[in-house]
């Protein structure tokens, strides 16, 4: 989608170009080369496809929204250990530790009050991690500092989201980079997953550098712009460059003129050139003029706030979990809706949290351990495959979570689990093993409060204590491996689909995805959706989201779900602060037709738009409530 401003650019350099020439230099800095003024590109056929779903210009609008970050970042609270106003004091407290004696002038800038003055961190918080790495700590706080002085601070507004703050941010800013007509600025240029990285508010690393320009010293002021894929000859998209190319400010330049409007900012070079091709890691740049200035939370109030998109905090709450309950994540990698259900719960009840990938289910671990959560386990599961199927026999009624004369029986979530143990565990894991252990029983022993155990779940148990329960305390070694849970053994399943995640900002390239791949996504949303039915009991909920804006991974899942599962309904969602679905439907050239929502159906649903004035990343939600599925068995195929 090229704008008025590239449009005129071409024109200037195709007919009006004077090679070589100050003039032509002095053209592009009126037209604008150093700023930040991207255009998204896009496969042509999803472009289209895009278009007939949202109109033009709506489309035109989005798209522009997702190359900007939002102006705000959200902090979720951890209120079983803080309250909001805790934190805002806190992070007023941090302006004030910048600005002695403004307390006053500071505290005004929080739009809320704030009360609870001798609310202080209860001492459950690990204070370990913070005086781990001094240093980086103290750099993540002065940056943290130097950012929240100009800082809107205010608590979420949205009912029943008070444990939500949000800071403010700013941009995009005009940066003056140095260059004159006659000198162009030093400069690096960095990959495009590097520049999203600092736009989000990262340093620019080693790794993220593939040019830079001859006789960059430590110390300099480097102009840092961006590389992004450009059409290449065999219709595909690549980027051209070789890693490690000089750069010399002239239009011979790698992409010189494809890095018009892609400046997003400038810094210091924390090492000569040489040193950013030779090393492998550390800062090459640190950013301290930025077109967006988002405060970075990095190892700030561990454990009490959560970085969080504020439609994955609604995600959460949408579910509406209620204590004692057993919830299914079944993609829950890192960990974030994870905790936030966790701690609506109270930490009481049983969450389940799944994900394919090894190393991210100890991410979630070690989430839970921060946040100091006991009522998360955690397996390795392909959530293609969660439900159990090693007892072929069963019916619904014999398996269903039955809540009968107060009587609760549950299948043990680990009937189907082994650990996955690492052999390098050393004596020093012993000990974090024998809490573990203790922990495990604890939790055991909470469980067994409010649920009949059958003999063989009680020997279970046993075993996987001695084993070791794999728990979110014991961070680091051990995942569970899960092959499934059986049928209707939970009361809430969330289904945090991996998808084609074009909703993500900030974005500066999206023509990766193709109609094809579009489609690939959603045929491995409705599997696991297939999979998500099925282990929800009759009378439970199933919720449904994406970080996309695809309708055919979004309304188009939906319209599957209803027409599949009769049992199925769209229930009411609280909060509800996103805008309606899409109605309607799509039809492709090749004869392909996408069934979105039917009118009536598109105010149960929450889309957030990008382009909104909520200034969220693109995301949808789903919830279902699951009736009866009485009279179901294997052999009727509707489950
Ligand atoms: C959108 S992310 C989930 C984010 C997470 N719910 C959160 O809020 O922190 C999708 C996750 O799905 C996981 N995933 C992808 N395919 C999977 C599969 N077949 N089974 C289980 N997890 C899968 C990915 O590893 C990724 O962590």
């Amino acid at each position: 989608m090229k704008k008025a401003g590239d449009l005129l650019q071409t024109f200037l350099r195709r007919f009006l170009s004077f090679p070589n020439s100050n003039k032509t230099r002095k053209m592009e800095d009126m037209l604008g080369r150093y700023c930040y003024n991207p255009s998204l590109r896009w496969n042509p056929e999803v472009e289209e496809y895009f278009i007939k779903a949202y109109g033009a210009d709506h489309f035109s609008r989005i798209s522009i929204a997702l190359t900007h970050p939002s102006c705000y970042s959200c902090l979720r609270v951890n209120t079983l250990y803080s309250t909001s106003d805790a934190v805002i004091q806190k992070l007023v407290a941090i302006m004030e530790e910048t600005e002695p004696g403004n307390a006053n002038d500071n505290l005004s800038k929080c739009e809320s009050n704030v009360v609870g003055a001798g609310l202080k961190q209860k001492g459950c918080l690990k204070e370990t991690n913070i005086t781990q790495d001094m240093d980086y700590c103290n750099k993540a706080t002065d940056a943290l500092k130097e950012n929240l002085k100009t800082r809107s601070i205010s608590k979420c507004q949205f009912p029943g989201l008070d444990y939500v703050v949000f800071v403010g941010g700013s941009g995009p800013h005009m940066i003056d980079y140095g260059n004159t007509h006659y000198r162009p600025p030093k400069e690096v240029i960095v990959s495009r997953k590097c520049a999203e990285a600092v736009l989000r508010g990262a340093q620019v690393y080693v790794p993220g550098v593939v040019a830079c320009s001859a006789h960059v010293e430590k110390g300099d002021t480097i102009a840092v712009s961006a590389a992004v894929e450009q059409p290449g000859l065999d219709g595909g998209w690549g980027i051209g460059i070789t890693r490690g190319t000089v750069l010399q400010g002239l239009e011979t330049d790698p992409l010189y003129f494809e890095r018009n409007g892609l400046y997003i900012g400038k810094g210091t070079a924390m090492m000569s050139r040489a040193g950013m091709f030779r090393v492998s890691e550390g800062v090459a740049v640190d950013m301290n003029h930025r077109v967006f200035n988002l405060p970075s939370f990095r190892d700030v109030l561990e454990g009490e706030i959560f970085l969080q998109n504020l439609p994955s905090i609604v995600t959460a709450h949408v579910l509406d979990p209620q204590m004692g309950e057993r919830i299914l994540d079944m993609c829950a990698a890192p960990g974030g809706k994870t905790t936030a259900i966790a701690i609506l719960m109270k930490d009481k009840g049983e969450v389940v949290a799944v994900d394919r990938s090894h190393n991210k289910v100890m991410d979630i671990q070690k989430l839970a351990a921060e946040m100091g959560l006991n009522c998360i386990t955690t397996y390795k599961l392909d959530a293609l495959k969660a439900v159990c199927r090693r007892n072929e026999s069963y019916s619904t009624t014999d398996l269903s979570f039955g809540k009968q004369n107060g009587d609760v029986t549950i299948q043990n979530s680990d009937m189907c689990s082994h650990v996955e143990r690492d052999s390098s565990v050393g004596p020093e894991r012993v000990n974090a093993d024998r809490s573990c252990m203790e922990n495990a029983s604890n939790c055991n022993e909470k469980a067994n409060e409010r649920r009949y155990v059958s003999k063989a779940d009680i020997r279970k148990n046993i075993r996987k204590v001695r084993n070791g329960p794999g728990r979110n305390q014991c961070n680091g070694d051990r995942v569970q491996n899960s092959k499934g849970f059986s049928p209707n053994s939970f009361d809430r399943v969330l289904l945090d689909a991996p998808c084609s995640a074009l909703g993500l900002r900030p974005r500066l390239f999206a023509g990766e995805e193709t109609i094809l791949s579009l489609r690939n996504h959603a045929k491995y949303q409705r599997r696991m959706f297939d999979q998500a039915v099925q282990l929800a009991r009759s009378g439970g909920v199933i919720v449904y989201s994406t970080c996309t804006i695809n309708p055919g991974e979004n309304e188009a899942l939906v319209r599957y779900a209803l027409d599949t599962y009769e049992f199925l309904s769209l229930a009411q969602q609280y909060p509800s602060i996103g805008g309606p679905g899409l109605v309607g439907r799509c039809e492709f050239s090749d004869g392909y037709i996408e069934e979105w929502l039917r009118p009536g159906e598109e105010k149960l649903v929450q889309r957030f738009d990008p382009s909104s004035s909520l200034d969220t990343i693109g995301f949808f939600i789903a919830k279902f409530g699951v009736g009866s599925k009485d009279g179901l068995t294997r052999e009727n195929p509707a489950i």
